[in-house]
């Protein structure tokens, strides 16, 4: 899912982000063997702490029959004349708590990964003029006509310096204007897929737009509201009986270097494993029950994160923070285990069922916005 900012200037961030640079699984496969990697002093080491970024083993991007129920179905998708359509629609306008209910009683049944598609939702938030752009009278450059589209007004100037006004036209799954708040975001984004990170698959989260759009503003308080509704559906029978956990982690990628910032930013290695799947080396996951919990450890993580000023924004994020909400099985380990073997099976004992992630990328800045960037920031 792509949240999506637009600034008043007319641009649409869509310059690209050239840093921090952020490692690909590429950049890894010519790498060290990777047998070392799960040798027993390492497991011992890092067992707990070992967590796929990218891929796990048995779950599975948003599959397109899992997430057409919460998703409203896309503009730029052809309609097809099916039957059932009203009532998909209908069911994805039910609302949360009855995409719970819907979850529980219908534990994902299929094993089928047949169409083990990804599905994006692209949602733009307007954000309001700031005190910088209202003192210099700038114009408020976006229409939004409906929950789907908006109208950017580009000022330009003709060869003969005549002044004119480009209008272009965009059409997304969803436009959220100026007025909304971001619990409404987290209505339209998140909530829908909540559930279904409950049923084996993994989502992602993250906003995109230049420096000073809005990105951690809207960011910021998605990952408490969803482990809020996380933990509701972790006291559901269905899931208390089969041993569901909620684990967090948030660490941020800056200047091509992973750090954990739930531990003192400590230094992580990326790694890839056998199979291919990209592995973060000491990243600490903290097994979080309560709500106000997840809170504070939310808050330590911001706390840690890299930030510099930029022309655009005084507290800008120089870094990728991503904070990841993954749902894990636990299988109970029998007392009679000594305590060394209990840990170093500790990684072997819980299964990934679901994961959750949020990425607040680093913001990207026009030429004019980096004037007055610090030497941090630069
Ligand atoms: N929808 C909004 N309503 C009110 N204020 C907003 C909104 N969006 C952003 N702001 C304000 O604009 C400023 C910049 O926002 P924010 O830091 O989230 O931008 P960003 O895109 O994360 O920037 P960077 O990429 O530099 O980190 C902040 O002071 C924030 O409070």
């Amino acid at each position: 899912m792509l949240l999506r900012s637009l600034n008043f200037n007319g641009e649409s961030a869509s310059a690209p982000i050239s840093e921090p640079y952020t490692p690909t699984t590429q950049s890894f496969s010519g790498g060290p063997p990777i047998d070392g990697f799960y040798s027993p002093e390492l497991r011992g080491e890092f067992g707990a702490g070992l967590l796929d970024l990218h891929a796990m083993d048995d779950s599975e991007l948003l599959s397109e029959n899992v997430a057409s129920e919460p998703f409203e179905a896309s503009p730029f998708v052809p309609k097809e004349t099916d039957d059932d359509e009203d009532d998909i629609i209908s069911r994805s306008q039910q609302g949360l708590s009855e995409n719970y209910g819907g979850a529980i009683t219908r534990e994902k049944e299929s094993n089928t990964k047949e169409s083990n598609v990804g599905k994006i939702k692209v949602v733009v938030r307007k954000r309001p003029l700031n005190r910088k752009e209202i003192s210099r009278k700038e114009d408020d450059v976006i229409d939004v006509h409906n929950s789907q589209f908006l109208t950017v007004h580009e000022p330009k100037l003709k060869v003969d310096l005549t002044a004119y006004v480009d209008k272009h036209e965009f059409c997304f799954d969803a436009v959220l204007d100026e007025a909304v708040t971001n619990d409404e975001v987290y209505r339209e984004t998140v909530e829908p897929i909540i559930p279904i990170i409950f049923q084996r698959t993994k989502a992602t989260c993250f906003a995109y737009g230049q420096t000073g759009s809005g990105k951690t503003y809207t960011m910021q308080p998605l990952p408490l509201r969803a482990a809020q509704d996380m933990v509701h559906l972790l006291h559901q029978p269905v899931y208390l009986s089969q041993n569901f956990k909620l684990w967090l982690s948030y660490f941020e990628i800056y200047g091509g270097k992973l750090y954990d910032l739930l531990s003192e930013r400590r230094p992580l290695c990326i790694r890839e494993d056998g199979k291919k799947q990209v592995c973060i080396v000491g990243l600490q996951e903290f097994e979080v029950s309560d709500v106000r919990i997840v809170k504070e450890y939310i808050e330590r993580g911001n706390a840690s994160r890299s930030t510099g000023s930029t022309g655009a924004n005084e507290e800008s994020s120089r870094s990728h923070a991503i904070l990841q909400l993954a749902v894990k099985k636990h299988i109970p380990v029998t007392e009679t285990r000594r305590q060394r073997d209990r840990e170093a099976n500790e990684a072997k004992n819980t299964k990934l069922v679901g994961k959750l992630s949020f990425i607040d990328l680093a913001g990207s800045e026009r030429g004019a916005d980096t004037t007055d960037n610090d030497k941090q920031t630069r």
